[in-house]
């Protein structure tokens, strides 16, 4: 415990009334939030943080490096926090020395924040979610509707890609994504794309495997380096804003994230979801898949449903 302290690096944040009266919401109906950013000192941290701290919802302040501290009234925690791919790494391949640290910080969530909204971003996510699950059931404060799998970097390459192609401006456009955060257990339906652009069958193949290794391509073009970092520190940035929308009563947030779920016959699985002043407020289903799409999510599922037990399996051991 006290080693984990003494690495943990923390940023906590918490949003003021006044900032976020700016925003326009009813200061009666929005309290203050306070959001903690574990692995806030690595590559995807730093500048999460400064993305958290100009978010008008936040205004922030450095903890001291005392893990309780930092967490304690969190209403949103944020977890970077672990080693990146290096060349020739799946993400399965940090699982050793990541789903250690996860299952670590997951217990000091428990005992100082049980009822925060936990975005999880250490790979690989589809073990990490349910190791966080099972930890917080073992300490008796689990609520699925808690815990999210952040996959928001998926939905922004695969709206970058799709506008590419597509010739539209990416700010328009939406994608779903979803399965789980490694290779073919990522799935983006572009046939629910919006807007509607003329994409071939074949473009649409070769945009699904460029969003599947996405991931993969910054890992390679870093060379060793680590992977995705501002990318992350955006995507996370975007998916806790939504997070604190839901908390503070805004209607109508929807983000693709990887949760407990009855989508499918798998216990996670990343689809669109809703999210409400309890944090997941409903897990919308997948709507309609073109034939490229189903047989892309029969091809997922035995790798998510065998990450997803190795996650389970490690936290009960
Ligand atoms: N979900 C996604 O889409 C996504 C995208 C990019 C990266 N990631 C993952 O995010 C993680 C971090 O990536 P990075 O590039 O920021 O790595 P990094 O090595 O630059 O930073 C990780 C930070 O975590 C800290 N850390 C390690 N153990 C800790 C502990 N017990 N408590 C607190 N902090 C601890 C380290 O000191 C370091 O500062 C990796 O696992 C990476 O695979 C996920
Ligand atoms: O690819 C990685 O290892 C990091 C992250 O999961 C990503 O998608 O960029």
């Amino acid at each position: 415990m006290n080693s984990m302290l003494r690495s943990a690096r923390t940023l906590a944040t918490t949003a003021s009334r006044s900032s976020v009266l700016r925003r326009g919401y009813s200061s009666e109906s929005v309290p203050d939030r306070k959001v903690a950013i574990l692995g806030a000192a690595g590559g995807i941290g730093q500048p999460l943080s400064l993305l958290m701290k100009l978010n008008p919802l936040v205004t922030g302040y450095f903890g001291d490096d005392q893990l309780g501290k930092a967490l304690e009234g969190a209403d949103v925690v944020i977890i970077p926090a672990g080693v990146p791919r290096k060349p020739g790494m799946t993400r399965d391949d940090l699982f050793n020395i990541n789903a250690g640290i996860v299952k670590g910080l997951c217990l000091a969530i428990a005992k100082y924040c049980p009822h925060a909204l936990v975005n999880m971003i250490s790979n690989p996510v589809n073990s990490t979610v349910p190791i966080a699950a099972e930890v917080f059931k073992k300490a008796g404060t689990y609520d699925e509707k808690r815990l999210f799998g952040v996959t928001t970097l998926d939905v922004v390459r695969a709206k970058t890609f799709y506008a590419g192609k597509a010739k539209v401006p990416v700010a328009g456009v939406n994608v779903p994504v979803v399965g789980g955060h490694a290779g073919v257990t990522i799935l983006p339906l572009f046939s629910q794309a919006t807007p509607n652009a003329n994409v071939s069958e074949e473009e649409i193949v070769a945009l699904t495997k460029r969003t599947q290794d996405g991931g993969t391509e910054v890992v390679e073009a870093k060379a060793g380096k680590g992977s995705a970092t501002l990318s992350m520190a955006y995507a996370g940035a975007l998916f806790a804003d939504a997070c604190l929308k839901g908390l503070n009563g805004v209607p109508d947030v929807v983000e693709c994230t990887f949760v407990q779920s009855n989508v499918t016959d798998l216990p996670f699985f990343a689809s669109k979801v809703r999210l409400g002043k309890n944090g997941v407020d409903e897990v919308l289903g997948l709507g309609p898949l073109s034939d490229f799409e189903k047989e892309g999510l029969e091809k997922l599922k035995p790798e998510l449903l065998s990450s997803i037990e190795k996650g389970v399996n490690f936290a009960n051991k």
